[in-house]
């Protein structure tokens, strides 16, 4: 092992899943920790998104990005190495891919004899590799404790659940999830290319790592973390709110003096993250809900990487809607400064998808959120927030296909930006205000990375 010497340094491996929504929670980690003395960090990363990473990454001299070479993969597009960059016909070859680099990681692992290894869902044989080379490993889920109480209430279960069961998770009671949920569930129990079920594979990280990372804590989600440590029956570590580091640039000139002609807080900021995206239907009625508020919108609407976006826009938006808006609402397709547009004091209203990322940008910066979860743990953290802390609300959907329309957008949107001094609007501004300031506290934050790191010294 490497930690000898009079240092005592602790070598960990960063192995995140290839998709920024996962790799940003490990460069949340890493930065984290980078800073803590005595830690040193290798960053595994597929090779074209190294420059990315490590202009995400804080510049410190402990902490190095490794590329990784991606095997051929018959159908996967040579350089499409991020789910990011795939389209939906594509993207499980990804997991073929990284099932293929067993051999490769296994390697790296020998030659870099790290202390602990951090890996992600995808990665089922990781353990297996480690505990052969005498590394611990910590699977490190990026998702909230709600959605790994969820997958992990089917543990046991010899055939997976069927719609009316996902319907009813026991993790959650009395929360109950709609029709058009449940179903989008059975995705995780389905093998795609012959290779292991998202299930599979989760179980496969549960029982093989020595211990549990999760990016939360008991005051945000305590009884969760209790039913999925009796669950797994592992060491479950805590890492704290991951909020992220305060950022550094301004926001654009283009975007500011447009953000700034209209009053504090009046403007409703709505996008959907990095890999989310919506239907024509969706967009048709999300538009025109905006439309309806009669409020100030800048709306960011993104496609899958082999489909030119102004083309789909066009298609896809209301006919007259962009002419009709002008002055007041703008759209566009396309990265943003997500975190610079959130904090400008002209926005005062999130609607998102409930990224967990995207929520906790949101509260930090006094938006209200109104969220219209679109897949996975989106309908988890949306419950949690606004069932459960009550700090925002969700649009309302038909049950059986989550049909939304503009009055619900509307409504949504409605019930928390008018009448702030009048309920729902008052309590869930408190409650927002609350979180904020709990997630912006830095002795907690502290706490749970002291602490984190004697767990991991006592594993
Ligand atoms: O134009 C953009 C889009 C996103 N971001 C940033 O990207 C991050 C997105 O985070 P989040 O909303 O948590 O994640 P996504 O990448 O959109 O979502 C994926 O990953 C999350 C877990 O990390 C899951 O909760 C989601 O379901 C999954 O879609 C945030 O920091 C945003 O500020 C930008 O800066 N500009």
């Amino acid at each position: 092992m490497a930690s000898s010497g009079k240092t005592k340094e602790l070598h960990l491996v960063m192995f995140p899943f290839f998709a920024f929504g996962h790799i940003s929670p490990f460069v949340q980690l890493s930065n984290k920790l980078s800073s803590y003395p005595g830690i040193k960090i290798s960053f595994l990363a597929a090779s074209t998104s190294v420059g990315r990473i490590e202009t995400m990454l804080n510049s410190t001299a402990s902490t190095t990005v490794i590329p990784l070479t991606l095997p051929h993969v018959d159908g996967l597009p040579e350089g499409v190495e991020n789910t990011s960059d795939t389209s939906p016909e594509t993207v499980e070859l990804l997991k073929v891919a990284l099932d293929l680099m067993r051999p490769q990681i296994k390697t790296l692992l020998t030659n870099l004899k790290p202390n602990f290894m951090f890996f992600d869902f995808a990665q089922w044989w990781l353990p297996e590799i480690a505990c052969d080379l005498g590394i611990k490993t910590i699977f490190f889920t990026v998702f909230t404790t709600i959605s790994n109480a969820f997958v992990t209430s089917w543990f046991g279960h010899d055939t997976p659940p069927t719609i009316d069961e996902l319907k009813k998770p026991p993790s959650l009671h009395p929360i109950t999830l709609k029709t058009f949920q449940a179903r989008d569930f059975m995705y995780i129990f389905m093998s795609f290319h012959g290779t292991p079920s998202v299930f599979d594979r989760l179980i496969k990280c549960f029982n093989g790592c020595n211990a549990l990372l999760i990016k939360s804590c008991r005051e945000m989600e305590g009884p969760y973390i209790d039913y999925v440590s009796n669950q797994v029956k592992k060491p479950i570590l805590l890492i704290g709110p991951v909020v992220p580091d305060p950022h550094s640039g301004e926001l654009t000139e283009t975007w500011d003096s447009w953000l700034s002609q209209f009053p504090a807080n009046s403007v409703i900021y709505c996008s959907f993250g990095s890999e989310t995206f919506l239907t024509d239907d969706q967009i048709k009625e999300l538009s025109l809900g905006l439309e309806l508020t009669g409020l100030p919108f800048l709306l960011v609407l993104n496609f899958p990487a082999n489909v030119d976006g102004s083309t789909e826009l066009k298609r896809a938006l209301p006919e007259g809607f962009v002419d009709r808006v002008k002055g007041k609402g703008v759209v566009h397709s396309g990265w943003v400064q997500q975190r610079h547009i959130l904090e400008h004091e002209s926005v005062g209203c999130y609607v998102c998808h409930a990224g967990f990322s995207s929520v906790v940008e949101g509260l930090v910066n006094d938006c209200q959120l109104v969220m219209i979860p679109l897949k996975g743990d989106q309908f988890f953290n949306s419950k949690l927030i606004a069932l459960e802390w009550k700090a925002g609300v969700e649009v309302n959907r038909r049950d059986e296909d989550g049909f939304f329309g503009k009055d619900d957008v509307f409504e949504a949107v409605k019930s928390v930006m008018k009448d702030s001094g009048k309920e729902p609007a008052k309590s869930i501004r408190e409650n927002q205000k609350k979180w904020k300031e709990f997630l912006q506290d830095d002795e907690i934050h502290n706490k749970y990375v002291a602490d984190f790191v004697e767990g991991l010294k006592a594993l």
